[in-house]
């Protein structure tokens, strides 16, 4: 009897099945592919994408890729559909703008909340149309001349932060990581809901210590791949069935932050409703800045007209997308300015001739950051985006500790048939693209000597013109130094804040929160260094457990005098 097998139908069949699997999983992915032209990291990343996760599992993923660009170059396969990238015009292609935007990951979808999309999790026409709502708020324009802004800051910056300092006596030091995040959060929160709706972790110890914690709950650093490389589904079910991939407590975290921001959208919602009703003048830092902005988005495309404002009440699901998207920006504040901004400080520390110029500068304006008990003169905004050396150490200091563990990937978006990566052209939807600007930040050939940290590459001593200092200023200063041209080499291969129309929307604040405290610290104190045992300096990475540590002296200055 004849056997199924040898049936000469059922081994044509096989045959046809067989060589299918060999064209599409192995030569096609090998010879033909268009990314078969980009040298791949590993010989296995060409024909499955299981080599990478497996370094990403192992927490390796960002080291074999910096070796990766060592050995082959600027782009580098990762799998049959992932590379990378380490170019300008590689990162002009996949963080472009408009037409040249790519879509983001799915693993984005992980920062939804509140069962709904916010900003930094959406899309297309989607993500747009709900930067527009908030961009204005974020603007340079508005974040320096609104008085809720600034007495925001005052309250922060003079009520909170600088007593602190000024309190600080201990030889061993102060711990700056925490209190920096939390001068950003504090700030950011009374942005959000108004100041006394906002967070006082600066001062409240123990609450801040408790909010962390829960954090680290419900963004748990070491286990993010599961959360972001395997469906955040698939990991709970296997979660469920007794798996420990997750923390303890990781679902009851995130219910807890989600809760939290609901209840501050809710008071939100009655303070300014009060504020609209009584049409008085709100008192400074009371307005809820961002919810009215993403509010006042929702009612219009509701169809509520300026003058109706006030009789707009948002139903559940509007104040759910409402604090989706606030606590998002918290989220965004909590990984990136403590961090970053404590390198900047760490570096200033370290280097006494530069903190002697940067203090320098900060006197020889009109109105210095003065600080004592009962003056507390804050500069004007655009006197301090003009000081060239307060703007490069800022600069400095991102381009060298700015970037997450991962590398903010994209996707080749599915609107058209073919994509161009700096010169690999022809990508059909749905590769995986992604950069690390610590990479790109420390290309020899666009920052001499780059992993010294060199304030004077921001500046330039002869130029004449408009000043800009590269983070967003268009000053005109007297001094023959300025900051470096915008549109100069460096200036280009600038991307702590990422690029195009998916960049970091609170670039401009964050800058103006460093300027602002960096005048306060060097005008009325010296820093040094007390312990830097637990720091990896510009080694590591923003977000994570951010179990590191600073220790750092502060000795106060005679009324900001340089000693
Ligand atoms: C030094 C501090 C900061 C750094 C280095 C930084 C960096 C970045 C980067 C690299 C991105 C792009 C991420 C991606 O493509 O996946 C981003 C996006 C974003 N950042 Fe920041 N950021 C900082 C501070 C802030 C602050 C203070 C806020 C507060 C609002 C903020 C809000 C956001 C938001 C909402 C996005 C998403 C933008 C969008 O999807 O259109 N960031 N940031």
């Amino acid at each position: 009897m004849e056997t199924p097998i040898s049936h000469p139908f059922a081994l044509t069949g096989i045959t046809l099945l067989i060589s299918a699997f060999v064209y599409k999983f192995i030569i096609y992915p090998i010879f033909l592919s268009p990314l078969s032209k980009i040298p791949a990291a590993h010989p296995l990343a060409k024909v499955t994408s299981l080599w990478m996760q497996y370094q990403r599992w192992r927490h390796r993923d960002f080291d074999v890729i910096r070796d990766a660009f060592a050995r082959k170059g600027p782009y580098v396969r990762l799998g049959p559909n992932e590379m990378v990238v380490n170019s300008i015009e590689g990162i002009q292609s996949a963080y472009g703008v408009g037409q040249h935007n790519f879509d983001k990951h799915w693993s984005y979808e992980y920062f939804i909340t509140h069962g709904t999309k916010n900003m930094f999790s959406s899309i297309g026409k989607d993500h747009g149309f709900r930067r527009r709502r908030i961009a204005g708020v974020y603007a340079k324009s508005f974040v320096q001349s609104s008085p809720h802004v600034r007495a925001i800051l005052t309250s922060v910056l003079c009520e909170r932060m600088l007593p602190l300092f000024t309190q600080s006596s201990n030889p061993a030091g102060l711990d700056l990581v925490p209190v920096l995040q939390s001068y950003a959060l504090d700030f950011m929160s009374s942005f959000m809901f108004g100041l006394s709706r906002g967070l006082n972790f600066i001062r409240d110890e123990k609450a801040r210590e408790y909010w962390f914690e829960e954090y680290n709950r419900a963004y748990p650093a070491k286990d993010m791949f599961w959360l972001l490389e395997v469906y955040p589904a698939c990991t709970r079910f296997l979660c469920r069935l007794g798996f420990p991939l997750l923390p303890k407590g990781h679902d009851e975290a995130h219910d807890m932050f989600e809760k939290w921001a609901l209840g501050k959208i809710q008071e939100s919602e009655q303070a300014l409703n009060v504020q609209l009703q009584e049409k008085n003048d709100t008192s400074p830092g009371e307005l809820p800045i961002l919810y009215n902005a993403v509010r006042t988005g929702i009612a219009k495309d509701a169809g509520i007209r300026d003058t109706e404002m006030g009789e707009f009440t948002p139903d559940h699901k509007q104040l759910c997308e409402l604090a989706s998207e606030c606590y998002d920006h918290l989220i965004a504040t909590r990984d990136t300015f403590g961090t970053s901004f404590t390198y900047v400080i760490y570096e200033i520390s370290r280097h006494q001739d530069a903190q002697d110029e940067l203090r320098r500068e900060l006197l020889s304006i009109e109105n210095p950051f003065v600080y004592t008990e009962t003056s507390r003169s804050m500069p004007e905004p655009a006197a301090l985006e003009r000081l060239p050396f307060l703007n490069a150490v800022i600069k400095e200091g991102l381009r060298l500790r700015n970037n997450t563990p991962g590398s903010d990937p994209r996707v080749t978006p599915t609107h058209r048939a073919t994509s161009s990566v700096g010169p690999v052209e022809n990508l059909p939807p749905g590769v995986r693209v992604g950069a690390y600007a610590w990479c790109i930040h420390r290309n020899p050939d666009v920052f001499s000597n780059p992993t010294q940290w060199d304030p004077s590459r921001w500046i330039d001593t002869h130029s004449r013109g408009g000043v800009d200092s590269g983070i967003g200023s268009e000053v005109s200063s007297d001094s023959d130094r300025r900051p470096k041209e915008k549109g100069s080499k460096p200036d280009k291969w600038f991307f702590a804040f990422s690029g195009g129309s998916r960049g970091c929307v609170g670039q401009q604040t964050a800058v103006e929160l460093m300027r602002y405290a960096l005048a306060a610290m060097y005008t009325n104190f010296k820093t040094t260094i007390a312990d830097e045992s637990q720091y990896p300096g510009d080694k590591g990475f923003v977000s994570g457990e951010c179990t590191e540590k600073l220790f750092v002296r502060f000795e106060r200055l005679d009324n900001g005098a340089a000693t």
